[in-house]
């Protein structure tokens, strides 16, 4: 049974997201489909998290669920200490595909969560919030373009701001760099970095992309096949303010390599023991 639990407030100093033995299992027309069993772990305040794993084995699922979207057959979900039952306002999302609003100005589009959330920003303060996020991004001067005039990476660039400009405390990142070309992805993991350490916001991300798990995260968690459980924790052990060039050190390499194994692993592609 799922009672909601908020946790005594002396767990309120711990993890900003929790997920305690989390099993989710679709009803499909072809019968259930188990997707996540007995999954858990958390991520601490103002962190980055990777998750990696096969494909589709429930990395998605994993963001509803944070998202208060779904909710989990068993276990919990605690956005700092409080059990997640619904959607809320203080977590913001990017997808692979940035859906920006054709009918609104690039501006416009950042400032929508302002209108939706509760806050007491006027409108002045609304417009300079997005305009000091779209400079940070590297968009100023684009303000009052419409999305179909901005490439590709610079659409997610403006997706990223309108996920972080009501300054949620948990930002989801779901292959928000997936459909860019090689050369815009690593600009903007290098934008993601400059935007993570002005806004403190504890994020996850999902990925395919070992390098930028990498690049991006201080914690990268590999998912076993469906149904998912955690089969492997990386603490990524670069510096914090880590250049591309890190990548490329004996240190990046050989973690690269651990990740790529044990994702063969999940995939049944190789035995765990070998
Ligand atoms: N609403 C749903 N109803 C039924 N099955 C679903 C639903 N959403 C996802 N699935 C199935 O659940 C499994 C896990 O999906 P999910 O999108 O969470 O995986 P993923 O790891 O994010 O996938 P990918 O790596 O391909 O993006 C897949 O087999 C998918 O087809």
């Amino acid at each position: 049974m799922n009672e909601q639990v908020t946790l005594p407030a002396d767990t309120i100093s711990g993890p900003r997201i929790e997920l305690r033995a989390v099993t989710h299992t679709y009803q499909t027309e072809s019968g259930p489909l188990p997707v996540l069993d007995d999954l858990s772990f958390a991520c601490a305040d103002r962190s980055f998290t990777a998750v990696v794993g096969p494909s589709g084995c429930g990395k998605s699922t994993l963001t509803r669920l944070v998202a208060g979207l779904l909710k989990p057959d068993e276990g919990q979900v605690f956005l700092h200490g409080e059990e997640v039952s619904g959607p809320r306002a203080t977590v913001g999302m990017a997808f692979q595909n940035p859906v920006l609003l054709e009918w609104r100005t690039i501006i416009e589009n950042v400032v929508l969560p302002l209108e939706i959330v509760p806050n007491n920003l006027s409108k002045s303060d609304r417009t300079a919030r997005a305009h000091e996020l779209l400079s940070l991004v590297g968009l100023a001067g684009f303000e009052n373009k419409r999305p179909s005039e901005l490439s590709g990476g610079m659409r997610q660039r403006a997706s990223l701001c309108r996920a972080i400009v009501h300054r949620p405390e948990v930002l989801i990142l779901d292959e928000p760099f997936g459909a860019l070309d090689a050369f815009t992805r690593e600009d903007l993991w290098q934008i993601m970095q400059a935007l993570r350490k002005e806004e403190n916001v504890t994020c996850i991300l999902i990925t395919h992309d070992l390098r930028e798990s990498v690049f991006l995260a201080e914690r990268v968690v590999v998912l076993s096949g469906r149904p998912a459980h955690v089969q492997f924790t990386l603490d990524v052990d670069l510096p914090e303010n880590r250049t591309l060039e890190d990548l490329y050190s004996p240190g990046a390499t050989e973690m690269l390599h651990e990740l790529r194994h044990q994702i063969e692993i999940a995939q049944g592609r190789v035995d765990a023991n070998v």
